[in-house]
């Protein structure tokens, strides 16, 4: 062994701190101040502590990330022992070594030698395991629909396989979870390139498995699939009623599960909502964090609008941009295909669009034309939600204060004023001339009840979902 504290001292105090900011507080003072650095033996790092259960733990969860993380800040394959010592080692070299460095500014500097991947290289890395290059996470704009599932993609690219797995992301068609599952694998090949990535969609899962078994390679088919470190599946809901591929993905995430390898999926409604899948296959995808991407608001529309108009270069007036984000409200793919033509008009014709004529031009689309003709009304709402309680729209909109009716009442209110554009008095009157305020409290009570009761705020989520989904 080389002289203690020598080599790779440094890189291990960086790769501590590096760890530390990803992972919760509490989760790193547990195991990683438990652990000290001793010494290293040509590109082996040795790292001890006072126990093999210590050990154990630090080993299944963290080597991964803690040989990744030197690997990349060495450039050099290195790898990491783990021995154990007495408590009192442990405790003395932990006077002489703090763990990770102080807070980075007042640290000596270091060269970290960064691994050189040509630009071609890495673009080829990445449309090899399947993926969009252009879905980024610097390009995905955030907003209170999104906010979780972008911090929780995010947190899962810089720590693949340690904090949240498996991930499901859901939520309407065009909603942006092909954007986040790509940012994700993206990411991991410009960070990790180490790491294996695979990203297919449910359906090439299931033609890929359906040609295997025609040409008797199915044990390629397992191999290619078990022996990934990250597992990206896109629109999981097309294996609804296909049992043989549910089998087949069920062993392949048993098998990828148990070697913390990461697994991201998405689907277009929450699990629970899925027909004609296996119970031990659903129970999997619910296993670990379940997060949703809701349709964007207005101020979320607008900066999607303004973001892929500058992204292109292009010139578009507030005035247009607004059109656009108060029409068109049923997902960001109809949002993009809108500023699209657009955007090819005014280059083509190499003229500014005025709002006529952008009017004129929008009045043709699939999206805005459905906007137009089929526009989610209050009444609409109203009968969605009275079906589903049970109650007719006659007795939500009159006078009733039955406790069987308030809550539906208050639903259908909070609904018209989160997914429609009326403003809470045109509610109000909608509702058999009731006053703003009361659509302000309904709202607010739905929203603390959705807070507090995980089933409640699923059932509005449900209906939501079923009142927009009706509008494409
Ligand atoms: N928050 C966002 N910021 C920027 N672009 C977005 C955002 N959400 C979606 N998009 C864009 O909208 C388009 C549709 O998104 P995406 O394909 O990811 O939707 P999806 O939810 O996977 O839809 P589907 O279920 O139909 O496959 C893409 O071009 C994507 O880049």
């Amino acid at each position: 062994m080389t002289d203690s504290k020598s080599n790779y001292f440094e890189f291990w105090q960086e790769t501590a701190s590096r760890i530390k900011e990803t992972l919760p507080e509490q989760e790193y003072t547990t195991w990683f101040n438990r652990i000290v650095y001793i010494g290293s033996d040509d590109r082996k790092v040795i790292l001890a502590g006072a126990s093999q259960f210590i050990l154990d733990t630090v080993i299944s969860r963290y080597r991964d990330l803690i040989v990744n993380t030197l690997s990349e800040l060495t450039g050099e394959e290195v790898s990491v022992d783990f021995i154990v010592k007495s408590r009192v080692e442990i405790e003395e070299r932990k006077k002489q070594d703090p763990g990770e460095k102080a807070p980075r500014q007042e640290a000596p500097v270091i060269q970290i030698p960064k691994q050189k991947i040509s630009v071609e290289k890495n673009l080829k890395m990445k449309t090899d395991c399947n993926l969009n290059p252009s879905y980024e996470f610097s390009n995905f704009v955030i907003g209170d629909n999104s906010t979780f599932a972008y911090n929780a993609s995010l947190a899962i690219a810089k720590n693949p396989g340690v904090s949240y797995n498996p991930c499901l992301i859901y939520g309407g068609v065009g909603m942006g979870k092909t954007h986040l599952l790509n940012s994700i694998g993206n990411y991991i090949i410009d960070n990790t390139p180490e790491l294996k990535v695979m990203y297919v969609t449910a359906e090439m899962f299931t033609n890929e498995f359906i040609e295997s078994i025609g040409a008797q390679r199915t044990q390629g088919f397992k191999n290619k699939f078990r022996k990934v470190d990250v597992l990206l599946i896109d629109d999981i809901h097309f294996l609804q009623g296909k049992d043989s591929t549910q089998e087949e993905l069920f062993h392949t995430f048993n098998n990828l599960y148990e070697s913390k390898k990461q697994m991201v999926f998405t689907c277009d409604r929450p699990i629970s909502e899925l027909k004609n899948i296996t119970d031990r296959l659903s129970s999997r995808f619910e296993r670990g964090l379940n997060v949703d991407l809701q349709p964007p608001n207005y101020e979320t529309r607008m900066a999607i609008l303004k973001s892929k108009t500058k992204k292109r270069a292009s010139a578009m007036s507030e005035d247009i941009l607004n059109y656009i984000a108060v029409n068109v409200c049923t997902n960001v793919r109809d949002l993009e295909s809108s500023l699209t033509k657009l955007i090819a008009y005014s280059e083509l014709l190499d003229q500014d669009l005025s709002l006529e004529k952008a009017k004129e031009l929008l009045g043709t689309l699939p999206s805005i034309a459905a906007n137009g003709n089929q526009a989610l009304s209050i009444d609409t709402i109203i009968k969605v939600v009275g079906e589903y309680f049970n109650v007719s729209s006659f007795e939500i909109k009159g006078k009733k204060k039955n406790k069987s009716l308030i809550q539906p009442r208050q639903i259908a209110m909070y609904l018209s004023r989160d997914i429609t554009e009326f403003s809470t008095t045109e509610i109000g009157t909608e509702f058999g001339g009731r006053d703003h305020t009361t659509v302000m409290h309904a709202f607010a009570r739905i929203v603390s009840l959705m807070k507090g009761d995980e089933a409640f705020s699923n059932t509005i989520q449900k209906l939501k979902r079923d009142l927009t989904n009706s509008k494409k």
